[in-house]
């Protein structure tokens, strides 16, 4: 099912609807929402979020420190199951899914960039973003591999391993990593918090260049408020709430009743 398009026609690729997450507090810590009482029980980190993003649309998800922004980009990475709510991703459910099946639908539809770039330490650039492409039981590989660490302008360090290269040049073989493929849905998480500012923002307009180019759903969680207005959107999280920036013009547009 397509669910709701919105007014440019475009489809919603990431439809959320009332999902909630609960989790066992981690013994010993202090829940800010259980009076700062040391927790033994449950911690409600998501409190009914929804979130439609069209395809092709760009959003930076804001927020303070422990708000659950990495804890709703699990749950649309499939990393993470809602206690409650649903997700479609590109039409499909992912609660429906077994764990071979969204393993095997995460590695068709979604690329992720961490924070702390996420190499394999002991293979060199290419075997990095061969890695998404193996798994894929792609034949092209090394081409496409060759050609993705190009586009991210590393032809020149195919055979290094990430521990000699930069920190900038670390997450540019993460961002070739995850474009290889070719997702439908990119989640990025801080993805130049480790970087200083010259080289994270020369690895941000890598990203927004190869998400343009492809046309790629992208979700980029930062704390920094210029990168966030790159996004054509900006939604924040407050205490496991989503609160939307978008412009009224642009919500979805809900089909007419009969
Ligand atoms: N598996 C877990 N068990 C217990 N608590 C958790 C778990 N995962 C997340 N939390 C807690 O839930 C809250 C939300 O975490 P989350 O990482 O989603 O926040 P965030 O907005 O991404 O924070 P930051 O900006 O600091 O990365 C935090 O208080 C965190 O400690």
């Amino acid at each position: 099912m397509d669910g709701d398009r919105f007014p440019n026609g475009r489809p919603a690729l990431v439809e959320a609807d009332d999902l909630w997450l609960t989790v066992p507090a981690r013994p010993g810590r202090v829940n800010p929402r259980d009076g700062g009482a040391r927790g033994d029980g449950a911690l409600t980190i998501l409190h009914g979020v929804s979130l439609r993003v069209a395809e092709g649309e760009a959003v930076g998800l804001v927020g303070p420190s422990g708000s659950g922004k990495t804890s709703l980009l699990m749950l649309l990475a499939g990393l993470e199951r809602p206690t409650r709510g649903t997700i479609r991703i590109a039409g499909t459910r992912l609660d429906t899914l077994d764990e071979n099946a969204m393993a095997r639908f995460r590695r068709q539809t979604t690329g992720i960039v961490f924070q702390s770039f996420q190499l394999i330490p002991t293979m060199t650039a290419l075997e990095n973003v061969l890695v998404p492409l193996e798994l894929a039981g792609r034949s092209d590989g090394m081409a496409a591999a060759t050609a993705s660490l190009d586009a991210v302008g590393l032809a020149h360090r195919l055979g290094h391993l990430p521990a000699e290269l930069s920190g900038g040049e670390q997450q540019r073989v993460a961002l070739a990593r995850a474009f290889v493929t070719r997702p439908r849905l990119l989640l990025a998480d801080e993805p130049t918090g480790n970087l200083d500012t010259r080289t994270g923002a020369a690895v941000v307009d890598l990203l927004f260049s190869l998400q343009r180019q492809y046309g790629t759903t992208l979700l980029l969680i930062t704390h920094d408020t210029a990168l966030a207005a790159r996004c054509g959107r900006c939604v924040q999280v407050r205490d496991g709430h989503l609160e939307d920036g978008r412009l009224e013009s642009e919500q979805p547009a809900r089909p007419s009743a009969p």
